[in-house]
């Protein structure tokens, strides 16, 4: 497994922008050759502004979606439309203005959908979703780029120290139950599911994400750390500003 790519930014625009930027150029290139990509969204702070540049790049490239296909690494268990989701940012920030067909974008279940009284049955629910457009090739379709945001506390996605859901090793998608930060239930990709994408992206910024960076890069356990278990097929690459790479 080769050793994570740092890129060091000034600060979490410059971040965004390189990121989309780099992002931009890798769907130009599939729509080129033809073929699908598939990228997972993230929610948290620095995730979301990197959609916004992203919609930005797109708006100014004038850049084709018809190949794309979305999927979230975790979901707030909310309500439908409820500004927490993160389905509900992403649109905000990204998927409201691009011209990507609503069949390529795939939302975990919220909490009041029609068969989805729990989280359980939700992530059963994604977890098929994702095996059907993965089309014979295993649990989950070819991810191009998996987009993680980095909790302070060093957990990824709904993937949080110490919680069961760290070592789930079947299912693509589990329920998460009690996380710590808000809201308790989620539901998340499992680990296995992150690692199968060819490249993973950590998004980090400010001081607080310092050590769980260090974690993240130095690998080891992920019961300690879920972040150092967030390695892709081919490649992974940490996005930090200068003060969430202070302890590198
Ligand atoms: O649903 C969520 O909250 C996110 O998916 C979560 O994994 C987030 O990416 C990190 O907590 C970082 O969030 P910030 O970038 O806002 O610190």
């Amino acid at each position: 497994m080769s050793e994570p790519e740092i890129v060091r930014t000034t600060d979490a625009e410059q971040l965004a922008q390189s990121a989309a930027a780099r992002l931009a150029k890798l769907i130009v290139s599939a729509e080129a050759a033809e073929r699908e990509f598939h990228l997972v969204l993230t929610g948290g702070g620095v995730g979301i502004k990197t959609l916004a540049a992203l919609r930005d790049e797109a708006k100014a490239s004038g850049m084709k979606w018809s190949h794309v296909h979305l999927w979230w690494g975790d979901e707030r268990f909310l309500p439908e439309g409820d500004p927490e989701r993160n389905e509900t940012q992403a649109c905000e920030a990204l998927i409201d203005d691009i011209d990507i067909p609503a069949h390529n974008v795939h939302p975990m279940p919220s909490s009041d959908g029609t068969d989805n009284h729990d989280a359980v049955r939700g992530a059963t629910k994604y977890s098929a979703a994702l095996s059907v457009a993965a089309r014979g090739r295993g649990p989950v379709p070819e991810f191009d780029v998996c987009l993680l945001g980095v909790g302070p506390d060093a957990h990824v996605a709904s993937l949080f120290p110490g919680l069961p859901g760290v070592h789930e090793d079947e299912a693509a998608a589990i329920a998460v139950h009690d996380a710590p930060k808000p809201p308790p239930t989620r539901i998340s990709l499992a680990l296995p599911s992150i690692r199968s994408a060819r490249q993973v992206w950590l998004l980090a910024s400010g001081e607080g994400k310092a050590e769980a960076v260090r974690l993240g890069v130095a690998g080891g356990s992920v019961d300690e750390a879920p972040v150092a278990g967030a390695r892709g097929a081919e490649k992974t690459v940490f996005w930090v500003d200068g003060a969430a790479a202070s302890k590198l």
